[in-house]
């Protein structure tokens, strides 16, 4: 990638369109654009109407909220809605992982050092460690804790008690949750993609806080081709002012946008390179599928895992793929996209 960067030190991400943060600089940047409370949060209607009725409630009850859990692809506003909670509830907020979190211990440090009504917010909960994830229970259910003391034959446990607190948990995959863990969230909310419009305002208020000029046209542009997600917004919105700074006034106009992310290989759809090399693979490798994930992975050379929580969730959304039992399945959409002419017998697959 040639185009200068505000984090040139740091090498040009491998995916433009990548849905994690590319670089601690880019965290630093995302921390800076994040709305800080639900009025500022844009979309995600369904989560935001549940959890304004619920804060609602227990701020008036001056309790704990039940603990909620976030799910949805990475860079959907996961993390930002947890510190949001925690900011509406007044309270304070623990942030850990968790991969982090080897040792029952290291939980129970966290959770005997919070106070009454905090949020502990546990990214990435579908990889708590069982032992971990064990003594989550009781503290979820009855403000409890069970620890050991001592080793050896004299070990014995003590039951402690915690202050009322409430967990937010978020993850990407919640099929990998354990049913126990999955039934202590009271309030479940999924987030789901951003359309366009919703994009425009995210775009056009973090140009106004990283005080680049932009036209409502240049929003939309950076907003269509952002994956449906903010997280890619805020980026190529950073990568097109750059582009405007060099190549132009500083003012981000649709045309300069629209040029900006040709040359970033973002097509007109929002897809990059990877969603084009799964689309491709599956359409020209395996005839447009049914395709196992294993085999499509192989043929790319990108981890399932990857495919299935960062590439594909999009792509199935916006009707370019299935998901069936027997495997992928390219759409006509998708063979259309690529300019192929579709195959003559595709039976009832591609219905539209
Ligand atoms: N609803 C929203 N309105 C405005 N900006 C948003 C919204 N959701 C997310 N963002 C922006 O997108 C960035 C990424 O969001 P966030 O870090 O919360 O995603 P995440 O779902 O936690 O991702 P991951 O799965 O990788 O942890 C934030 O820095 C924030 O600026
Ligand atoms: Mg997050």
């Amino acid at each position: 990638m040639s185009i200068q960067t505000d984090d040139f030190d740091i090498p040009a991400p491998r995916r433009v369109l990548d849905a994690a943060p590319t670089s601690p600089n880019e965290e630093a940047i995302e921390r800076a654009l994040r709305p800080k409370l639900l009025d500022e949060y844009v979309g995600q209607m369904k989560a935001r109407e549940q959890l304004e009725i619920f804060i609602g409630a227990a701020r008036k009850r001056e309790e704990a909220m039940d603990h909620v859990l976030l799910f949805g692809p990475p860079g959907l506003g996961k993390t930002t809605l947890s510190h949001i909670i925690a900011a509406e509830l007044g309270v304070n907020l623990r942030q850990t992982s968790g991969p982090v979190l080897e040792k029952p211990k290291d939980l129970a440090a966290i959770l005997t050092n919070l106070e009454k009504n905090d949020v502990l917010f546990i990214d990435e909960i579908h990889r708590l460690s069982p032992v971990v994830e064990e003594i989550l229970y009781p503290a979820l259910e009855d403000y409890q804790i069970d620890i050991m003391i001592g080793e050896g034959p004299a070990a014995r446990s003590i039951k402690l008690d915690l202050q009322p607190f409430t967990l937010v948990g978020a993850t990407t995959r919640a099929g990998m949750l354990t049913n126990p863990l999955r039934d202590r969230f009271g309030i479940v909310a999924r987030l789901e993609f951003y359309t366009a419009e919703e994009l425009q305002r995210i775009v056009t208020r973090s140009a106004a806080l990283l005080k680049a000029p932009i036209d409502p046209d240049g929003a939309l542009e950076v907003a269509r081709r952002s994956r449906g997600t903010p997280r890619i917004a805020n980026r190529l919105l950073r990568r097109v002012r750059d582009y405007a700074d060099v190549k132009g006034d500083g003012r981000i106009t649709k045309t300069i946008a629209d040029k900006a992310l040709a040359m970033l290989d973002v097509d007109p759809q929002g897809f990059d390179l990877m969603d084009r090399k799964l689309l491709d693979a599956i359409v020209h490798r395996f005839d447009g599928g049914p395709v196992g994930l294993d085999n499509v992975a192989a043929a790319i050379g990108e981890e399932p895992g990857t495919i299935e929580d960062v590439i594909e969730p999009y792509l199935i959304q916006q009707g370019y793929l299935q998901r069936t039992p027997r495997g992928r399945v390219a759409t006509l959409a998708a063979f259309r996209h690529l300019g192929v002419a579709p195959p003559k017998v595709h039976g009832q697959l591609f219905d539209e």
